[in-house]
């Protein structure tokens, strides 16, 4: 059943966009509502999968949209932030993520669960997991998890690499490398659809665009930043 299911959202991903709907704390647009239209917009635009944050925002996501939605749960400021602990995890699958993603680093986990231990007990109860990677490391231990997808999300955020300006294809071509039996998910830093098609051209089985597509206030910071820079 778990491994029927993994192959038909797979399929379903596979070489497309994957469009990241989040608004952060304090934000005008973090709203479940607002996150679900932005989600519905990107879907039209030929999304072939969301991802968002957030018990309320997964619910109303999956509500709207008919791709697979990936789901996580932010908590905290430092260190294991992304789906933490086995509760958070599940909490996403309640509320109804295809694919719960989860912090895939070697950093001590709120719950004192391994990654392992933690994959073990979801995968029990028929979930699907993408491991959110920041090095070759985390793929590593991920896939003997035997976590379904691997991504390189946490790429210059965990401290295991510096982060590089655009989305980091080395780390990714090494994953890919590494683990050629399993799907890799480039996330992180895609910012133009030739850095999207750069990543699937290094062997990721979709790629994940947020910031460049969902996030208005960056996207504006740009444009006033160059403005400010040519004006005279
Ligand atoms: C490191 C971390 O917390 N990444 C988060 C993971 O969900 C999001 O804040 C990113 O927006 C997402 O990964 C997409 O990346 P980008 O916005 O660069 O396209």
């Amino acid at each position: 059943m778990t491994a029927a299911r993994t192959e038909e959202l797979l399929a379903k991903l596979r070489g497309g966009l994957i469009v990241s709907c989040q608004a952060y704390p304090g934000e005008p647009m973090r709203h479940p509502e607002t996150m679900a239209q932005i989600a519905q917009a990107a879907e039209i635009g030929g999304a072939a999968g969301i991802r968002c944050q957030g018990l309320a925002d997964i619910s109303a996501i999956v509500g709207q949209v008919q791709v697979p939605v990936i789901g996580i749960w932010k908590d905290g400021d430092s260190g294991v932030v992304i789906t933490p602990t086995l509760r958070h995890a599940r909490s996403c699958l309640a509320a109804g993520a295809d694919i719960v993603a989860l912090d895939a680093t070697a950093r001590p986990r709120p719950d004192g669960l391994s990654v392992a231990e933690t994959a073990r007990a979801l995968h029990d109860e028929g979930a699907v997991l993408m491991a959110d990677c920041g090095s070759r490391a985390d793929a590593e231990r991920a896939a003997a998890a035997d976590v379904a997808i691997l991504s390189t999300t946490l790429a210059g955020y965990s401290g295991d690499r510096p982060a590089t300006e655009g989305p980091d294809l080395e780390l990714l071509a090494q994953i890919v490398e590494d683990h050629p039996e399993r799907p890799v998910i480039a996330e992180g830093r895609i910012r133009t659809p030739e850095d999207a098609a750069a990543a699937l051209e290094a062997g990721a089985w979709a790629v994940v665009v947020g910031t460049a597509i969902t996030h208005p206030t960056s996207l504006t910071r740009r444009f006033h930043a160059s403005l400010k820079e040519g004006r005279r």
